[in-house]
């Protein structure tokens, strides 16, 4: 059974290691999850464990980590398990990780934007980055909850106040959008969705997510100009989908914890040393006026290697583009202003 998942998993884009790579030549990395007792954070917990290249996994949430870390440490693979709640144990779960995800805080409801949960989440996200400042300043960090187009600047601001900002470790997670606009994409092209590329840049919400299907590999010549515009807009509006067939049982959670578990992957095989790992990410950017911005990026020894510049853009595009623009400059303004007056 394990097997199983693991090559499909494998199969599915190399969240495991390649064979010749195996866990005993793979350094020790450890990796944390910040509300691993959630939604996402559980089955983003179980996704890690399958991953060789962690060696110690740290499960931490205000409650409920030691049954998921009991529950998560008897899969019989590489890591060691240990599960920690409460602010108390905070500093055990951050220190020496080389990867600190964090999907801590609320979801969505139905009418909801992810701005609605800033009141909340913006707090979550700014005690925890104090704490990873204090703790494993040199993490990585994968920012995952929402609103991430304003709570990675709040982490950014937290982290330049303790001294300890590096543009290069600071990751807002955006690939459950790629995700979804490669699923897409490849059901309506009627291409076999294994071998589908498609870059997603701007932002975390709404219009402020922009996939570019013009650069969509392999090339369909299929699709009208009409088709692509359904394709922005239900990539644009996927979470929405999947908070409105939950009905008021949060938002996206298994396809999220994948995105997270492929994203946090990129990160580790990039500090081992992997060539040519790209993804797409929010990150801090100057390929655009915007300070954040996503885009696809090259991950390394330090975290990002490159931030790579949009490519060519279709007329279509251009005017996405410039359509987020307002909206991720403020939200990005709010994260910046709170961090700063709080
Ligand atoms: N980036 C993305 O693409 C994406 C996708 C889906 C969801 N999200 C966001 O992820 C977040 C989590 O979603 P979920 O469905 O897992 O929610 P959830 O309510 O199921 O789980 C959140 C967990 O966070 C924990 N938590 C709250 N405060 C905490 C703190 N101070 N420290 C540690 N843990 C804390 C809670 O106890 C809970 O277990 C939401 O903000 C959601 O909007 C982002
Ligand atoms: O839509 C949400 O609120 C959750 C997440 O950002 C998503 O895209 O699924």
């Amino acid at each position: 059974m394990l097997r199983s998942i693991q090559s499909s998993l494998r199969r599915s884009k190399n969240l495991l290691p390649r064979r010749g790579y195996s866990s005993d030549s793979a350094p020790e990395r450890k990796v944390a999850v910040l509300g691993a007792a959630g939604g996402i954070g559980q089955p983003l917990a179980l996704l890690m464990k399958l991953n060789p290249l962690v060696s110690n996994l740290a499960l931490y949430d205000i409650a409920g980590t030691p049954g998921v870390a009991a529950d998560v440490s008897h899969v019989n693979t590489r890591s060691e398990v240990a599960g920690y709640m409460g602010e108390d144990q905070l500093v055990k779960a951050l220190e020496g990780c080389d990867v600190v995800i964090i999907p801590a805080g609320v979801p969505r409801k139905p009418g909801m934007t992810r701005d609605d949960l800033f009141n909340i989440n913006a707090g979550i996200v700014k005690s925890l980055c104090t704490a990873i400042a204090k703790y494993c300043p040199h993490a990585l960090v994968n920012m995952i909850s929402n609103p991430v187009n304003s709570t990675v600047p709040i982490a950014a601001e937290v982290f330049k106040k303790a001294g300890t900002y590096d543009e290069k470790k600071l990751f807002g997670v955006t690939m459950l959008d790629v995700v979804r606009a490669k699923t897409f994409y490849a059901g309506k092209a009627n291409v076999p969705v294994e071998g589908v590329n498609v870059p997603v840049v701007g932002g975390h919400a709404g219009i402020t997510i922009l996939p570019l299907f013009s650069q969509a590999t392999p090339k369909a010549n299929n699709l009208s100009d009409e088709d692509i515009t359904a394709l922005t807009k239900r990539t644009q509006d996927g979470g929405t989908e999947v908070v409105e067939a939950k009905a008021g049982k949060g938002s996206a959670t298994l396809s999220m914890a994948y995105a997270g578990a492929m994203f946090a992957d990129a990160c580790l095989k990039g500090l081992n040393g992997v060539p040519d790992v790209v993804e797409c990410s929010f990150v801090q950017s100057s390929i655009t006026e915007l300070p954040f911005f996503a885009s696809k990026v090259r991950l390394g020894k330090n975290g990002v290697e490159e931030v790579l510049g949009l490519g060519p853009l279709s007329d279509y595009e251009k005017q996405g583009l410039e359509s987020l623009k307002p909206e991720l400059k403020s939200s990005i303004e709010k994260g910046i202003k709170f961090a700063n007056q709080s």
